[in-house]
């Protein structure tokens, strides 16, 4: 299975002078946990890292210290994560017909989730991790007026690894620059096109890191992940 990370943001909400994926969370960069977790995984056989050019000379220092066995190829990121994505898909070698998303961000996802994915997307055209919403759901207005409270029963915090069939999602993402259709993520363009895309149950832990208080709540999980492997 290929993999494709996005890994081309700035990390404009962790309020840090660089890439966040460069910090360093228990002694490893987040784009190195990432990448760790692929490396692990059964299932992917080739990752494509897609990230911003004055970034790979710190991202290829970190692939030099990691030693890992997959072909890794690096990518030419863009000006959004759906422009990095479309970039990606480019690059996908010609073999690939199903291709993994996961974002360089979330970093503690396991092998066992991407695999899960990876086994899925067999199965289906279009999936997605998620889990279930555990706070009531508020739609306000530009006022800051409440409008609607959505049926919490059928709300879902969308994740990465998100998966699909490579050649629906190069149609779909084609749709989107000639529409000018802006999403947050690839199952948004699945959807608006009219195509399914199936839930799998994702990782309360797999959180995307995007703020300070993230960082310190990730710290801390993976502290306790290596303690249980030492003990
Ligand atoms: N132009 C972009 C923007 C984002 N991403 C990637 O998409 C994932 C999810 O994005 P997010 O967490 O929002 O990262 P940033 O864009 O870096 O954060 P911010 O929005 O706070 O600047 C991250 O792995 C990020 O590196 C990307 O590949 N290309
Ligand atoms: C794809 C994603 O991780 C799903 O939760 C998310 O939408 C990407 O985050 P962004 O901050 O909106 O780029």
């Amino acid at each position: 299975m290929h993999l494709l990370i996005p890994a081309a943001g700035i990390g404009r909400r962790m309020g840090s002078d660089r890439n966040k994926l460069l910090l360093s969370l228990q002694s490893q960069s987040l784009i190195s946990w990432t990448l760790l977790a692929a490396e692990a995984s059964h299932q992917i056989s080739w990752v494509g890292i897609i990230a911003q050019p004055s970034d790979w000379l710190d991202i290829k220092e970190d692939l030099a210290s990691l030693s890992l066995t997959k072909p890794i190829q690096l990518i030419v990121g863009g000006t959004t994560r759906q422009e990095s994505v479309y970039n990606g898909l480019q690059a996908l070698p010609n073999a690939a017909k199903q291709v993994l998303i996961h974002d360089g961000a979330r970093c503690l996802a396991t092998p066992k989730l991407l695999d899960r994915c990876a086994e899925e997307i067999r199965h289906c055209s279009g999936l997605i991790a998620a889990v279930p919403v555990k706070d009531t759901i508020k739609v306000v207005d530009t006022a800051g007026m409440i409008q609607s409270t959505p049926d919490r029963r059928n709300l879902w915090a969308a994740q990465t690894p998100q998966a699909f069939d490579v050649e629906q999602l190069k149609q779909c993402h084609e749709v989107a620059r000639r529409q000018g259709w802006e999403v947050t993520d690839d199952a948004a363009l699945f959807e608006r096109c009219g195509l399914t895309v199936k839930i799998v149950e994702g990782e309360e832990t797999n959180l995307k890191l995007t703020t300070p208080v993230d960082l310190a709540i990730a710290e801390f999980i993976l502290q306790q992940r290596l303690q249980n492997v030492t003990t």
